[in-house]
């Protein structure tokens, strides 16, 4: 019965900022779950609440060398959490930022994507391998290496002249700044994550990477299959046809879809320039 009272006495004094705590509470606990969902964040969060279990066990079962051992690990846990957790933490602060006042603001239009677009179809026809890296908010200098500075204009003659094998620039990444080729022959951080497909190489682990640590979002073509496919929070995106490209970019990079009016329009220029070609 006393226990009864005691409960009615916990509840009557709940104030509305108490409610406002533990729903605050729950949604940082909503999101913190929903972040890490099919990470490897999630492989360690199942690890730590494993641990939880056998030190609430201990506790209850006296048994004090292993209770002692948890209670001194916990301190140093914290510290590694951090370490662990760093490429998330800093993916996170980054998305915290486009969602800010410092919101993504385009300078890249429909002509630029569809000059990437247009050159990575070429080379993915001819197996040429290469990786293009659309910056967002995040600026990339501060995770990427051994640039060679370009500051061009994007076009997609010049993109195919750079990935073209056994010329100096076609290794690493390009990266597109404000609308422009800003870096070619870039190294870009290496994915760690062990979620990504089995016959995935360097290139794309370069491309997951960037798109991991940053909101940056990588095109990939594949050398050996010659696919295209797309980065972006640290996921891959396979064998996307050009229709799938164009959307997926066009609204990643805050570019307006496409009006069905310009699809009919450029669908019967290319007719016309066809008949051309054939008369
Ligand atoms: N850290 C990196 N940053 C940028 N580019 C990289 C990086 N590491 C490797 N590359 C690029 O990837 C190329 C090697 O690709 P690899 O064959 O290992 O990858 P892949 O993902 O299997 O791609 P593909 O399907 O094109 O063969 C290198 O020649 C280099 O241009």
């Amino acid at each position: 019965m006393t226990d009864i009272y005691s409960l009615l006495g916990v509840l009557t004094s709940i104030e509305l900022k108490d409610v406002l705590d533990i729903l605050i509470v729950s949604v940082i606990v909503y999101f913190l779950l929903k972040f890490l969902a099919g990470t490897r964040g999630w492989q360690i969060l199942i690890g730590l609440l494993f641990l939880l279990s056998v030190w609430l066990l201990a506790k209850i079962l006296n048994l004090n060398t292993l209770e002692w051992i948890f209670e001194n690990l916990w301190s140093i846990g914290i510290f590694a959490l951090f370490v662990i957790f760093q490429p998330e933490l800093r993916r996170g602060l980054a998305k915290l930022g486009e969602k800010g006042i410092f919101r993504f603001f385009s300078s890249t239009n429909k002509k630029i994507i569809d000059d990437v677009i247009r050159a990575c179809l070429f080379m993915a026809e001819r197996k040429i391998g290469s990786l293009i890296v659309f910056e967002r908010n995040v600026d990339l200098t501060n995770y990427i290496e051994g640039q060679v500075k370009l500051d061009s204009e994007v076009s997609s003659e010049l993109l195919i002249t750079i990935f073209t094998p056994q010329t100096p620039l076609h290794d690493g990444a390009v990266i597109i700044k404000e609308g422009k080729i800003a870096y070619a022959r870039a190294f870009l951080p290496l994915t760690l994550s062990s979620d990504i497909p089995q016959n995935v190489g360097t290139r794309h682990r370069a491309g997951i990477g960037i798109s991991e640590e940053t909101d940056a979002v990588a095109l990939v073509v594949s050398e050996e299959r010659g696919e295209i496919s797309i980065c972006v929070d640290g996921k891959i995106y396979k064998g996307l046809d050009i229709l799938g490209l164009r959307k997926k970019l066009y609204k990643l990079l805050g570019v307006e879809k496409p009006t069905t009016f310009e699809i009919l329009r450029k669908k019967l220029r290319r007719e016309k320039n066809e008949v051309k070609k054939a008369s």
